[in-house]
């Protein structure tokens, strides 16, 4: 999945390479020179320890020209391969069907982006060099300290495969660990988006307490998972640590007895026990190394289960209107079920000729909603054909079916941004004058020019800092700005004033003039006007005309609005005698 974008930064990771060896080479250079002036000095040999200082002065500005490239390079590879690896996701997850997000925590998708994504740094940096780096090293250092010494050299190696050995146990069991932390870190993220999405509910509901609670549970399970990791790696490190000490003593010990019988100089002692590091931590940090390569393992195969989701589209849709397109929706024979049990449309059938406004009315969980998620190609029904004039949806693309339409849902949901920004989203490229006449025609043009920094007032997280009617008629002059020939609204439900309701009623006549307008309908009082009536129970039209046609029919409808009317009209009284 990585290597691609490893790849991509070929010259980056080239240079890299060529400081690693540079690097290695200058461990030799420094043992040669450690072995050299040592036995010099011993010589009281002037003029060579005055050239081996010059050696030293020049290994010390190469090793830190070598060092800073290196750490700088270094970083700049994960950091462009992390960049693309999460714009890549971002992409993909941006083609992912609603389906995929009705079943994934928001939360839970940020922590994949995030502390996952940032969780592949191991496996892109310092580690996968090291990987490469060290096993060259120690078989270098083997040859090295061979010519040194030979039997000294099989000596302290035999300590090595008990170090690669129980380096593997414990890479395999940090991976483990690594995965059931990056799961916990996607539930905690979940749980806190939540927990300050819901802080109104949060606090009218004095939840505080409970909610605390939680998270105190949650972090504190994410704490025992995060200190078994933490002894696994204690145990591991503590592990290398004793190899490489034991070896250095072994080395000293016999290296002292050749020194004492002659077989080996001072330098050739220093320069061994100097350059053994690098023969033993290979192979107890080779293993560190893949514990920790383990660990980007785990964090990449939760980023590889998101791209493992086959995305809907193949690009991102831009929504281009189908040419010529009059407007009709026929429905016909649909059969739909969200998880293949029971079904939230069950042999739908309606025609909606062009321009017309069409009501759908119905009891809660009729199927109403459903309708606009398949209209919106969101979900893909079971059964039926859904045709745009006489094409089948299915045949067009993402772009050209949202092309079509403009949704004006219940709630709605403002970005965090400027009102400018909020109502632009409706037409890529927007003119100042076409924005301005959508925000007319929404009836939001005063009310935005009486804030104090007009179209470029932030309105804060979800508009939090605009009235429910304001909010409604910015999502109205996005919707004027789409000017799509298809418009999907779903009526809100909160009472607004009377004043407000007639500013937001206006705006939405003239949003569906001449278009062909489907409206969710949740107080009858406010589709007499519609041209249809369609009247949805359990996934079906179970009667459909005029309003007058549908009272006289004394159906489902009639006894709807029964209800409805009496509630109206005792609400009325009371506010009278009130
Ligand atoms: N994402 C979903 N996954 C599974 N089932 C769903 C999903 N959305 C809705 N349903 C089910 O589909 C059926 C129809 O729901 P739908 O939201 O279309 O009803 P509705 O008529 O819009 O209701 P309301 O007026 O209350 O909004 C219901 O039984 C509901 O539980």
């Amino acid at each position: 999945m990585i290597m691609p974008y490893v790849l991509k930064y070929w010259e980056t990771y080239f240079w890299l390479f060529l400081l690693l060896f540079s690097s290695i080479g200058l461990t030799f250079f420094f043992t040669w020179f450690l072995q050299h002036m040592i036995d010099a000095a011993i010589r009281r040999n002037v003029s060579e320890v005055r050239t081996m200082l010059m050696y030293g002065v020049l290994f010390t500005v190469l090793s830190s020209l070598i060092s800073y490239f290196s750490t700088y390079l270094e970083a700049a590879a994960v950091v462009k391969v992390r960049t693309d690896l999460k714009n890549a996701l971002f992409h993909h997850m941006m083609r992912l069907p609603a389906k995929y997000y009705g079943s994934h925590h928001s939360g839970e998708m940020v922590s994949r982006l995030t502390n996952d994504a940032n969780g592949i740094d191991g496996a892109i940096g310092s580690n996968m060099l090291n990987v490469i780096r060290l096993p060259i090293m120690a078989l270098s250092a083997f040859i090295y300290l061979f010519q040194i010494n030979g039997k000294l050299t099989v000596i302290c190696l035999a300590l090595g495969p008990i170090a690669a050995l129980s380096g593997l146990v414990f890479g395999k069991l940090l991976r483990r660990y690594s995965k059931v932390v990056q799961e916990s870190l996607g539930k905690l993220n979940s749980f806190l988006n939540d927990s300050f999405a819901g802080y109104t509910v949060i606090r009218s509901f004095t939840m505080e307490k409970k909610i605390y609670k939680q998270y105190e549970t949650i972090n504190g399970g994410l704490m025992s998972l995060e200190f078994t990791l933490a002894k696994l790696r204690g145990w591991f490190q503590a592990g290398a640590g004793s190899a490489g000490a034991l070896s250095f003593f072994v080395c000293l010990g016999v290296g002292g007895h050749y020194l004492m019988e002659d077989s080996m100089s001072v330098g050739d002692l220093l320069a061994f026990i100097n350059l053994v590091q690098h023969l033993v931590y290979p192979l107890t940090g080779l293993a560190g190394m893949w514990g920790a390569f383990q660990r980007s393992v785990a964090a990449m195969e939760r980023v590889q289960e998101v791209f493992n989701e086959p995305p809907e589209t193949r690009t991102l849709p831009s929504g281009e209107p189908l040419p010529e397109f009059k407007g009709s929706i026929e429905m016909k024979d649909i059969r739909f079920s969200y998880e293949g049990q029971t079904n939230a449309l069950d042999r739908f059938n309606l025609m909606i000729p062009a321009g017309k406004v069409v009501a759908l009315v119905g009891p809660s969980g009729a199927g109403k909603s459903t309708l606009f998620n398949l209209l919106m190609g969101f979900y893909k029904p079971q059964t039926g054909t859904i045709l745009f004039d006489d094409q089948p949806i299915h045949l067009l693309s993402s772009s050209q079916l949202r092309g079509c339409t403009a949704y004006v849902p219940q709630e709605t949901y403002l970005f965090d941004g400027t009102i400018r920004q909020n109502i632009a989203y409706g037409k890529d490229g927007a003119s100042e004058l076409e924005l301005i006449r959508a925000a007319k025609e929404a009836n939001a043009h005063e009310f935005i020019m009486s804030l104090p920094n007009g179209y470029d007032t932030e309105i804060g997280e979800r508009g939090v800092r605009l009235s429910g009617g304001q909010k409604q008629r910015l999502a109205i002059a996005r919707a004027i700005l789409k000017d799509a020939p298809i418009l999907l609204l779903d009526e809100a439900t909160s009472a607004l004033d009377s004043e407000t309701e007639h500013q937001v009623q206006e705006a939405l006549d003239r949003l569906m003039k001449e278009r062909t307008t489907i409206v969710i309908a949740h107080r009858l009082s406010t589709i007499h006007h519609a041209d249809l009536i369609a009247v949805v129970d359990k996934g079906r039209v179970i009667e459909q005309g005029t309003h007058h046609e549908l009272l006289s029919k004394k159906g489902l409808y009639a006894r709807l609005y029964q209800i409805q009317y009496s509630k109206e009209r005792d609400e009325l009284e009371m506010n009278k005698s009130g």
